[in-house]
């Protein structure tokens, strides 16, 4: 069988590239401005339709969202039938099918991939679809159809939902009617799975007290919505930021990002949130999290990735431990270069802790190699997975007391709380809620795990950031030239600093990060490493931040 080039070239040229335009299958897909993004979601669509085919048929996954950007952009990214994301070798071919300039450059480009991956055109394709709340969701949405309709694949549209019901979809698609079902394929279902298992995991406890869930006036809000009533007895929670048709309003001085970038309250959650209470904040396609509150003195204070990750791996070690499977079953974490020091240094103390490139599918892989392995990045992206081999212990070992049982029921449940495709906002939620209500832990305690040492990122612009290469999961450069010794001389002078320089994978700029023993050494810190990337990056010093020092 060959490609349906008559097909595809008539709708390809619907679908015209931009020729001022080149995009790349970064982090996170692509993602840009929405409104150029047409030719790419049609391309895709196909690229996703051929991935399918090479995995004989199996659903593959296309998510059309920007998460934490602006409302204007939008984004798109593929996933594998497990659910989890696109093989990087793939990345490549997305980005080379994005970039083709004609149409007849498209379908050498399609011939050449069919080729060199050995694509057998016979199989079926079968993709599933999603969008999040943006405006440009819909214009898109038919872009991908049309790539569909070219190529011959069949689709199935699950709407406007989140990146990660999305995953959970995928894979539950592919494992219908096996013995590793996933769950029913559906929001319901996935609504159904999650809340049986926190309930199974909440019996027998006090209710949780008021939750305030900022949904960053994004998709999130609408799972939310649907989740909050069946919990409500066990786990009350309140929706704030929950619009989803005012103009503007994603993402807008509220969201996981905001909070964690900017280190305070959206105002809105500010109006609300009393002394005491716990607060979340969810991102524009609710993949990620962040924790708050408020401590005794009104100060706000922040629960981040690496906070929920030191909070439930110490929870799932202890719950292993009453199971009696210390020896057999592996705990592991895995964190990035942006983890904050003070964590690393607790979590060292307790298990093996790995440190990857930024991105989750970095991390993701990883945690692959724990029987159990907690992954979050600090910005509150992630989740746990447990292998095969353990999630069958937890089901066939014989309890020998009734506290072993009620252990490995626990552990049970929580394979099925845990979307383990992808980060889960909602499903991170239920989980933190889950320790917590265990513990009988209030932020304060909660936080008192470990004292995070001050940190700060800062954004350079520069002219080049492909200049920047680095080594050692991101923590050194090895270009520029010398820059790196620089940085080593600065960060030496300050009691417990660190910092690291790298390019961003998802915005045209380079990345600074510092921290130290207190506030102010940590910002200065950041700031003179800033100013020397601006320097060594040829910045013009009219030009030159003014705060970098
Ligand atoms: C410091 C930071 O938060 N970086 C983010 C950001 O990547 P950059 O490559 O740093 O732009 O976007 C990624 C995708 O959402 C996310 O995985 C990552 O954690
Ligand atoms: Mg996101």
């Amino acid at each position: 069988m060959t490609l349906p080039v008559e097909t595809i070239t008539q709708y390809a040229d619907k679908h015209a590239k931009p020729s001022e335009l080149s995009f790349q299958y970064g982090t996170a897909g692509f993602r840009t401005l929405g409104s150029t993004l047409d030719s790419v979601v049609f391309r895709v669509a196909i690229l996703a339709a051929l991935r399918s085919k090479k995995h004989d048929g199996r659903t593959i996954g296309v998510m059309i969202t920007a998460s934490h950007n602006p409302e204007e952009d939008n984004g798109v990214k593929i996933v594998e039938p497990r659910g989890d994301m696109l093989e990087a070798a793939w990345e490549v071919h997305a980005t080379n099918l994005a970039n083709a300039p004609t149409t007849a450059d498209l379908i050498a480009s399609l011939e050449t991939l069919v080729q060199a991956t050995k694509i057998d055109l016979s199989k079926p394709a079968n993709v599933v679809y999603a969008s999040d709340t943006r405006p440009s969701g819909p214009a898109l949405v038919a872009s991908l159809e049309d790539g569909l309709r070219a190529i011959g694949a069949s689709g199935r549209n699950a709407g406007i939902t989140t990146t990660p019901v999305l995953h959970y979809l995928v894979r539950s698609i592919n494992t219908k009617g096996t013995e590793d079902s996933y769950g029913v394929d559906s929001e319901e279902g996935y609504l159904e799975k999650l809340t049986t298992a926190y309930k199974k995991l909440v019996a027998n406890r006090p209710p949780s007290p008021l939750l305030l869930v900022d949904c960053a006036n994004g998709v999130g809000a609408l799972i939310a919505r649907k989740l909050a009533p069946i919990i409500q007895d066990v786990l009350p929670i309140r929706l704030i930021n929950e619009s989803l048709d005012t103009p503007g309003a994603l993402n807008k001085n509220s969201g996981a990002d905001f909070v964690k970038t900017s280190q305070k309250l959206p105002p809105s959650v500010a109006e609300v949130l009393r002394s005491g209470q716990r607060g979340c904040s969810l991102d524009g396609d609710a993949d990620r999290i962040i924790y708050y509150y408020l401590d005794e003195r009104g100060s706000f204070r922040l629960l981040d990735g690496d906070k929920i990750a030191a909070l439930t791996a110490a929870f799932i070690v202890e719950l292993v431990k009453l199971a009696g499977l210390e020896s057999s079953v592996r705990v592991g974490i895995v964190q990035t270069a942006y983890a904050n020091g003070a964590s690393t240094k607790y979590l060292q103390e307790r298990l093996p802790v790995k440190c990857v490139a930024t991105g989750v599918k970095h991390l993701h892989h990883a945690a692959e190699h724990y029987d159990v392995g907690v992954y979050f990045e600090a910005n509150g992206h992630g989740t746990v997975l447990f292998s095969d081999e353990t999630v069958k212990t937890f089901k066939t070992t014989e309890p020998q007391s009734p506290a072993q049982a009620t252990a490995l029921e626990h552990l049970v449940s929580l394979t099925q709380l845990i979307n383990q495709t992808v980060g889960d906002a909602l499903s991170d939620m239920l989980l933190v809620e889950v320790v917590l209500a265990h513990k009988t832990y209030t932020g304060a305690e909660w936080d008192s795990l470990y004292v995070d040492l001050p940190n700060r990122l800062v954004k350079v612009s520069v002219a080049d950031r492909t200049a920047f290469k680095t080594e050692d999961a991101e923590r050194r450069l090895t270009s520029p030239a010398g820059l790196q010794g620089k940085i080593d001389e600065l960060v030496n002078r300050y009691q417990s600093g660190r910092s690291f320089v790298r390019p961003s994978g998802t915005e045209d700029v380079v990345r600074v990060y510092a921290e130290a023993a207190i506030r102010g050494q940590a910002d200065e810190l950041a700031y003179r490493v800033g100013g020397l990337v601006y320097d060594e990056a040829g910045g013009d010093p009219a030009k030159r931040p003014k705060e970098f020092l």
